[in-house]
Protein backbone atom coordinates (compact mmCIF):
# COMPACT_ATOMS: atom_id res chain seq x y z
CA UNK A 1 0.00 0.00 0.00
CA UNK A 2 1.21 3.26 -0.85
CA UNK A 3 2.03 5.42 1.82
CA UNK A 4 1.55 9.51 1.94
CA UNK A 5 5.27 10.51 3.79
CA UNK A 6 3.83 13.94 3.25
CA UNK A 7 5.96 16.62 5.62
CA UNK A 8 3.49 18.80 7.81
CA UNK A 9 6.18 21.15 8.64
CA UNK A 10 5.51 24.66 7.49
CA UNK A 11 8.57 27.01 7.19
CA UNK A 12 8.49 30.93 6.50
CA UNK A 13 10.54 30.60 2.89
CA UNK A 14 12.09 34.16 3.48
CA UNK A 15 13.74 32.92 6.86
CA UNK A 16 14.98 29.63 5.26
CA UNK A 17 16.17 31.13 2.07
CA UNK A 18 18.34 33.67 4.84
CA UNK A 19 19.37 31.03 6.78
CA UNK A 20 20.48 28.81 3.32
CA UNK A 21 22.60 31.52 2.47
CA UNK A 22 24.34 31.64 5.65
CA UNK A 23 25.19 27.86 6.04
CA UNK A 24 26.16 27.96 2.34
CA UNK A 25 28.97 30.12 3.11
CA UNK A 26 29.85 28.40 6.56
CA UNK A 27 30.11 24.87 4.74
CA UNK A 28 32.96 26.86 2.10
CA UNK A 29 33.95 28.01 5.06
CA UNK A 30 35.18 24.31 6.28
CA UNK A 31 36.51 23.66 3.43
CA UNK A 32 33.69 22.06 1.54
CA UNK A 33 32.35 22.26 -2.16
CA UNK A 34 28.94 23.23 -1.94
CA UNK A 35 27.96 22.60 -5.85
CA UNK A 36 28.53 18.77 -5.33
CA UNK A 37 25.85 16.64 -5.75
CA UNK A 38 25.35 15.69 -1.80
CA UNK A 39 25.61 19.35 -0.95
CA UNK A 40 23.74 21.73 -3.37
CA UNK A 41 20.60 20.97 -1.30
CA UNK A 42 22.39 21.01 2.58
CA UNK A 43 22.09 24.38 3.17
CA UNK A 44 18.71 24.45 2.94
CA UNK A 45 18.15 21.60 4.64
CA UNK A 46 20.09 22.91 7.58
CA UNK A 47 18.34 25.55 7.49
CA UNK A 48 14.80 23.79 7.81
CA UNK A 49 16.54 21.14 10.71
CA UNK A 50 17.47 24.46 12.74
CA UNK A 51 13.91 25.91 12.19
CA UNK A 52 12.62 22.13 13.36
CA UNK A 53 14.91 22.29 16.92
CA UNK A 54 14.32 25.69 17.74
CA UNK A 55 10.31 25.96 16.86
CA UNK A 56 9.66 26.21 20.62
CA UNK A 57 10.36 30.30 20.37
CA UNK A 58 7.04 30.35 18.38
CA UNK A 59 4.71 28.13 20.96
CA UNK A 60 3.51 29.55 24.46
CA UNK A 61 3.79 27.24 26.83
CA UNK A 62 1.38 28.60 29.17
CA UNK A 63 -1.44 28.79 26.65
CA UNK A 64 -0.83 25.28 26.12
CA UNK A 65 -1.92 24.06 29.25
CA UNK A 66 -4.20 26.26 29.60
CA UNK A 67 -5.96 24.97 26.27
CA UNK A 68 -7.07 21.98 28.21
CA UNK A 69 -7.41 22.93 32.01
CA UNK A 70 -10.08 21.37 33.45
CA UNK A 71 -11.98 21.41 36.96
CA UNK A 72 -11.50 18.36 38.61
CA UNK A 73 -11.34 17.42 42.76
CA UNK A 74 -8.16 14.90 42.41
CA UNK A 75 -5.58 15.42 45.02
CA UNK A 76 -2.92 12.93 44.32
CA UNK A 77 0.32 13.08 42.56
CA UNK A 78 -0.08 12.94 38.79
CA UNK A 79 3.32 11.46 37.20
CA UNK A 80 3.94 12.12 33.44
CA UNK A 81 7.57 10.01 33.32
CA UNK A 82 10.11 9.17 30.81
CA UNK A 83 9.16 11.76 28.29
CA UNK A 84 12.09 12.13 26.21
CA UNK A 85 13.03 15.33 25.08
CA UNK A 86 16.18 16.98 22.45
CA UNK A 87 17.48 20.26 23.20
CA UNK A 88 20.17 22.16 22.54
CA UNK A 89 23.21 23.61 24.44
CA UNK A 90 22.93 27.22 24.26
CA UNK A 91 27.22 27.09 24.22
CA UNK A 92 28.04 24.98 21.43
CA UNK A 93 24.41 24.43 19.97
CA UNK A 94 25.21 21.35 19.90
CA UNK A 95 22.38 18.72 20.88
CA UNK A 96 21.71 17.17 24.62
CA UNK A 97 18.80 14.61 25.28
CA UNK A 98 17.49 12.62 27.37
CA UNK A 99 14.56 12.27 29.60
CA UNK A 100 12.15 14.36 31.66
CA UNK A 101 10.00 13.40 34.52
CA UNK A 102 7.01 15.62 35.40
CA UNK A 103 4.71 15.67 38.41
CA UNK A 104 1.84 18.04 39.80
CA UNK A 105 -0.80 17.27 42.87
CA UNK A 106 -3.69 19.10 41.68
CA UNK A 107 -5.59 21.68 43.75
CA UNK A 108 -8.85 21.58 42.18
CA UNK A 109 -8.00 21.96 38.10
CA UNK A 110 -5.76 19.31 36.07
CA UNK A 111 -4.24 19.45 32.56
CA UNK A 112 -4.51 17.00 29.73
CA UNK A 113 -1.34 14.62 29.73
CA UNK A 114 -0.28 15.55 26.77
CA UNK A 115 -0.24 19.21 27.54
CA UNK A 116 2.47 18.24 29.72
CA UNK A 117 4.78 16.74 27.26
CA UNK A 118 4.19 19.45 24.86
CA UNK A 119 4.99 22.13 27.49
CA UNK A 120 8.57 19.98 27.74
CA UNK A 121 8.78 20.29 24.00
CA UNK A 122 8.02 23.54 23.74
CA UNK A 123 10.84 24.58 25.98
CA UNK A 124 13.13 22.17 24.80
CA UNK A 125 13.20 23.07 21.41
CA UNK A 126 14.91 26.32 22.18
CA UNK A 127 18.96 27.17 23.25
CA UNK A 128 19.32 26.10 26.19
CA UNK A 129 21.24 24.62 29.50
CA UNK A 130 19.61 21.73 31.30
CA UNK A 131 19.10 23.96 34.57
CA UNK A 132 17.35 26.23 32.74
CA UNK A 133 15.01 24.30 30.97
CA UNK A 134 14.10 22.00 34.35
CA UNK A 135 13.08 25.31 35.66
CA UNK A 136 11.20 26.90 33.05
CA UNK A 137 8.90 23.43 32.88
CA UNK A 138 8.55 24.01 36.36
CA UNK A 139 7.24 27.76 36.86
CA UNK A 140 5.00 26.60 33.59
CA UNK A 141 2.86 24.21 35.27
CA UNK A 142 2.91 26.21 38.74
CA UNK A 143 1.51 29.30 37.53
CA UNK A 144 -0.88 27.94 34.98
CA UNK A 145 -2.62 25.55 37.12
CA UNK A 146 -1.53 26.67 40.52
CA UNK A 147 -1.46 22.93 42.05
CA UNK A 148 0.31 21.78 45.81
CA UNK A 149 3.39 21.35 44.06
CA UNK A 150 5.61 20.32 40.66
CA UNK A 151 8.43 18.41 40.67
CA UNK A 152 10.52 18.16 37.38
CA UNK A 153 13.53 15.71 37.11
CA UNK A 154 15.89 15.80 33.64
CA UNK A 155 18.22 13.69 32.92
CA UNK A 156 20.41 14.09 30.10
CA UNK A 157 23.55 13.47 27.82
CA UNK A 158 25.06 16.61 26.28
CA UNK A 159 26.62 15.90 22.84
CA UNK A 160 29.08 19.09 23.85
CA UNK A 161 30.63 16.88 26.45
CA UNK A 162 30.41 13.72 24.51
CA UNK A 163 31.70 14.37 20.87
CA UNK A 164 34.20 17.17 21.67
CA UNK A 165 35.61 18.93 24.58
CA UNK A 166 36.06 16.80 27.55
CA UNK A 167 34.95 13.74 25.31
CA UNK A 168 32.89 11.77 28.54
CA UNK A 169 30.45 9.46 26.31
CA UNK A 170 28.23 7.82 29.16
CA UNK A 171 28.80 10.73 31.36
CA UNK A 172 24.73 11.91 32.09
CA UNK A 173 23.02 14.93 33.87
CA UNK A 174 20.38 15.46 36.01
CA UNK A 175 18.84 18.42 37.10
CA UNK A 176 15.47 18.91 39.57
CA UNK A 177 12.92 21.85 40.77
CA UNK A 178 10.56 21.56 42.94
CA UNK A 179 7.22 23.79 44.03
CA UNK A 180 5.09 23.69 47.37
CA UNK A 181 4.48 20.21 48.73
CA UNK A 182 7.24 18.62 46.52
CA UNK A 183 9.60 21.20 48.37
CA UNK A 184 7.75 21.30 51.98
CA UNK A 185 7.54 17.23 52.80
CA UNK A 186 10.12 15.05 51.99
CA UNK A 187 8.19 11.72 51.99
CA UNK A 188 6.21 13.31 48.81
CA UNK A 189 9.52 14.44 47.39
CA UNK A 190 10.55 10.96 48.04
CA UNK A 191 7.36 9.42 46.64
CA UNK A 192 8.44 11.30 43.68
CA UNK A 193 11.59 10.04 43.46
CA UNK A 194 10.61 6.08 43.88
CA UNK A 195 7.63 6.23 41.59
CA UNK A 196 10.38 7.89 38.64
CA UNK A 197 12.92 5.29 39.22
CA UNK A 198 10.47 2.29 39.55
CA UNK A 199 10.59 0.08 36.04
N1 LIG B 1 25.47 24.31 33.43
C1 LIG B 1 25.37 23.89 32.17
N2 LIG B 1 26.46 23.88 31.42
C2 LIG B 1 26.34 23.43 30.15
C3 LIG B 1 25.15 22.99 29.60
N3 LIG B 1 25.38 22.60 28.32
C4 LIG B 1 26.70 22.82 28.11
N4 LIG B 1 27.30 23.32 29.22
C5 LIG B 1 28.69 23.70 29.52
O1 LIG B 1 28.95 25.00 29.11
C6 LIG B 1 30.34 25.21 29.35
C7 LIG B 1 30.92 26.25 28.42
O2 LIG B 1 32.22 26.42 28.87
P1 LIG B 1 33.38 27.16 28.07
O3 LIG B 1 34.67 26.95 28.80
O4 LIG B 1 32.94 28.56 27.78
O5 LIG B 1 33.35 26.38 26.67
P2 LIG B 1 34.40 25.33 26.10
O6 LIG B 1 35.76 25.92 26.04
O7 LIG B 1 33.85 24.82 24.81
O8 LIG B 1 34.37 24.22 27.26
P3 LIG B 1 34.59 22.65 27.20
O9 LIG B 1 33.29 22.02 26.85
O10 LIG B 1 35.03 22.28 28.59
O11 LIG B 1 35.64 22.35 26.16
C8 LIG B 1 30.96 23.81 29.24
O12 LIG B 1 31.48 23.49 30.52
C9 LIG B 1 29.77 22.90 28.89
O13 LIG B 1 29.90 21.60 29.45
C10 LIG B 1 24.00 23.01 30.43
O14 LIG B 1 22.88 22.64 30.05
N5 LIG B 1 24.17 23.47 31.70
ZN1 LIG C 1 27.46 22.67 24.92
Amino acid sequence: MEQNYAREEVYNPETIEKLSEHYRAILELLGEDTDREGLVKTPERIAKAMCFLTRGYDEDPREILLSAKFHEEYKQMVIVKDIELYSLCEHHMLPFYGKAHVAYIPNGYITGLSKIARVVEAYARRLQVQERLTVQIRDCIQQALDPLGVAVVIEAGHMCMQMRGVQKQSSLTTTSAFTGVFLRQMQTREEFIHLIRRG
